[in-house]
């Protein structure tokens, strides 16, 4: 503790950047002309098919507002909770323990991971007296196949281990400094991210990512298990001698492989739910368009919520503003769609994190819209985002990182910026609170 209780003044925020996109959905990119917008900004006084481009738009307001709010956040939100006046900070000590745990004997792992997941999530707030030897076991399982996993835009492997247990594979592009520039969504999957995405997950109260671990392969297990299909797209780059794949997929290209740095692929290895969990995917109401100078309608009307609110349970609101706490947290821009579990009640998944920690100097407020613009947020939310205040975040989720991965996973501007991202949430809270004449805790 205290390690991170320093004030963070890093804080800088993106004002809509003109940077051409370099992933795009797939049905995005070939919508990615010059079009009316790009005319419109050139002078062309040709009938108007979209409002002129307003500067100061609904996110700029809300932006001003929250940093206003911000600077005047009370000093109680730098204040750590001691762990005994919270359950929260009890529950996340099990967790840490579960982590910890290692369990001898023969059980099925992957059977006991898989069976506890359900409606409440992919296990229990305070994990499962399994999820550290599943962790363990996920690092080193032996893998029997590899192969190209089709789904989704991004270069993905789908690793088998013996006991038939499938890993979806996304591997490390970049160093864990490199800073990406660029729009929100810009750039390749960040590896790290995923597996940060997951820590974060539980310590959030939001157990719905299915674990993920680092996982390293080195190049001789890459020629023996690879699968035909695979094989095509793997070659020895006859200067380094390094294995180099780059796969089948919307955005793989031949001349855009990943190679293994001293014969080793290090990359996110995310626990593959079993196909009789079937996830349905569905458009994100606060989606980007994903084409430059063309704004969606929640971005210019901050009374978009109420159209949200018409057209959706109220729960799935609240969700949605969760997953909005997640995801400005993680800096991941690019949720534009959301997947459920129809079994499980519909229940919400965060799965594809990959987007995130992209830039540790940026905060891009306007993640935060469904918050900001619903003014409501879940009471277990608001608890125990606050019970993780004064440094206690960050601290927690390095004791975590340091079971089973490094530190290192993310340089420290980033763990300033999760700091610093928790405090603007709680600058919202408070806004929509001194708005609002009813509660807003729901
Ligand atoms: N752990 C998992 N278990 C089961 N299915 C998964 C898992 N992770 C991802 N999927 C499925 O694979 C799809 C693609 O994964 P993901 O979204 O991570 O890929 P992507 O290349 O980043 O896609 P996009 O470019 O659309 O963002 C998901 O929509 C989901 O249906
Ligand atoms: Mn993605």
């Amino acid at each position: 503790m205290g390690l991170w209780r320093t004030r963070h003044n890093l804080y800088m925020w993106a004002r809509s950047d003109n940077v051409t996109p370099t992933c795009l959905p797939k049905r995005a990119k070939s919508m990615y002309t010059r079009g009316p917008y790009d005319r419109q900004q050139e002078g062309d006084v040709s009938p108007i098919r979209t409002p002129a481009v307003i500067k100061h738009n609904a996110t700029y307001f809300a932006t001003q507002n929250i940093m206003n709010s911000l600077s005047k956040l009370d000093k109680e939100y730098d204040l750590p909770v001691p762990t005994f006046q919270s359950n929260v900070l009890r529950e996340l000590n099990v967790l840490l323990s579960n982590l910890k745990l290692k369990i001898n004997g023969d059980i099925d792992l992957f059977a006991a991971t898989i069976k506890v997941m359900n409606q409440n999530g992919l296990m229990p707030l305070h994990g499962t007296p399994y999820l550290g030897s599943t962790i363990n076991l996920l690092k080193t399982s032996k893998i029997i196949k590899t192969y190209n996993a089709f789904k989704g835009t991004q270069l993905k492997l789908i690793l088998m281990f013996e006991n038939k247990q499938e890993v979806l594979f996304k591997p490390k592009w970049y160093l864990e400094s490199d800073i990406i520039e660029g729009s929100v969504y810009a750039g390749k999957d960040r590896y790290n991210g995923e597996i940060i995405a997951f820590y974060i997950s539980l310590i959030l109260g939001f157990p719905r990512v299915p674990i993920v671990v680092k996982r390293i392969l080195d190049a001789s297990e890459l020629h023996e298990t690879a699968n035909v299909g695979l094989k095509k797209t793997m070659y020895i780059n006859s200067t380094t001698k390094e294995t180099c794949v780059y796969g089948k997929c919307y955005y793989c290209k031949r001349e855009d492989p990943v190679c293994t740095k001293s014969e080793r692929l290090e990359g996110a290895a995310i626990f593959h739910l079993p196909p009789n969990i079937k996830l349905k995917q569905h458009l994100h109401p606060w989606r980007r368009t994903y084409i430059e100078n063309k704004r969606a309608r929640w971005e210019d009307d901050n009374d978009y919520c109420d159209s949200v609110k018409s057209n959706y349970s109220s729960e799935r609101v609240l969700d949605f503003i969760d997953v909005s706490i997640f995801d400005f947290i993680i800096g991941n821009g690019d949720r534009h769609r959301y997947e459920v579990v129809e079994q499980f009640n519909n229940t919400i998944l965060l799965i594809d994190n990959g987007k995130s920690f992209g830039n540790p100097y940026k905060d891009h407020i306007d993640i935060l819209a469904p918050l900001y613009q619903c003014c409501i947020i879940r009471l277990k939310t608001w608890e125990r985002l606050k019970s993780i205040k004064g440094g206690t975040f960050t601290s927690i989720l390095q004791t975590m990182l340091d079971i089973h991965e490094t530190l290192s996973l993310l340089t420290l501007p980033h763990y300033h910026a999760l700091e610093r991202r928790l405090k603007i949430i709680y600058a919202t809270v408070v806004m929509c609170q001194r708005k609002s004449d009813k509660s807003i805790l729901k």
